[in-house]
């Protein structure tokens, strides 16, 4: 019979959803790069789906140029939400922001059609502060972060619909993001098929700027 001790070291590499290049990573990123399975209850979910879709709808997605980070998408800010909604950004403020930290005043609305992805990017430092913190509605995607100086240290996401993710600090500024392509879309050896995917994501805005100082932050921060 095995003992709790073998089986807490078997379970040791870290929680199902994230899966990293070693130990020495999932540890340095433990509170850096988090993910939150469940955060949304499927009333939360649909709360959600069914304020952005009208205003989403009225877009076209966009593929844009070569260069571009994100292909396949439509994206809007949104300053303006119902009371349920409210109560449900609340909640992810008080979950992944600290209290000296000023949100941005909009909120990031991204949707990503099946065949949509985001190249690896680090959000600009000018627009944007330590902090990221993203919902997930619709499909689950993989979101991969790679080390911008050591390219063989990296970790990976699972972002199931309903989930919360947290990057900040050092997950935020010296590793790269990224949301795979259909594609590419595997969490190990497990695939993870991709459909439209809509991103809710609010961010704190840069040390020692107010609120009223962020200028216009560009579409894609
Ligand atoms: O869709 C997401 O969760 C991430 C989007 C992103 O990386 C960005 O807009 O900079
Ligand atoms: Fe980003
Ligand atoms: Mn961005």
């Amino acid at each position: 019979m095995a003992g709790t001790g073998l089986l807490a070291l078997r379970t040791l590499p870290g929680p199902s959803w994230v899966r990293g290049s070693g130990p020495s990573v999932l540890n340095r990123l433990r509170d850096a790069a988090v993910v939150q399975p469940g955060f949304l209850s499927t009333a939360e979910e649909e709360t959600l789906s069914r304020e952005l879709e009208p205003e989403l709808r009225r877009r076209r997605y966009e593929y844009d140029h070569w260069d571009a980070a994100i292909h396949g998408f439509r994206e809007t800010e949104k300053s303006r939400w119902s009371e349920a909604s409210r109560a449900i950004l609340q909640r992810v403020r008080a979950a992944a922001f600290g209290p000296g930290q000023t949100l941005l005043s909009s909120v990031h609305v991204l949707d990503l059609e099946a065949r949509g992805y985001i190249k690896p990017h680090v959000d600009s430092i000018k627009f944007c502060g330590a902090t990221i913190a993203g919902l997930s509605l619709l499909s689950p995607s993989v979101m991969r972060l790679v080390h911008t100086q050591e390219p063989g240290e990296w970790l990976e996401l699972l972002l199931e619909p309903g989930s919360l993710y947290i990057l900040r600090g050092s997950a935020r500024y010296d590793f790269s993001h990224e949301i795979l392509r259909d594609e590419e879309s595997f969490f190990g050896e497990r695939r993870i098929p991709r459909g439209r995917r809509i991103s809710v994501i609010c961010r704190s805005l840069p040390e020692g700027m107010g609120p009223g100082e962020s200028g216009q932050p560009p579409a894609a921060c």
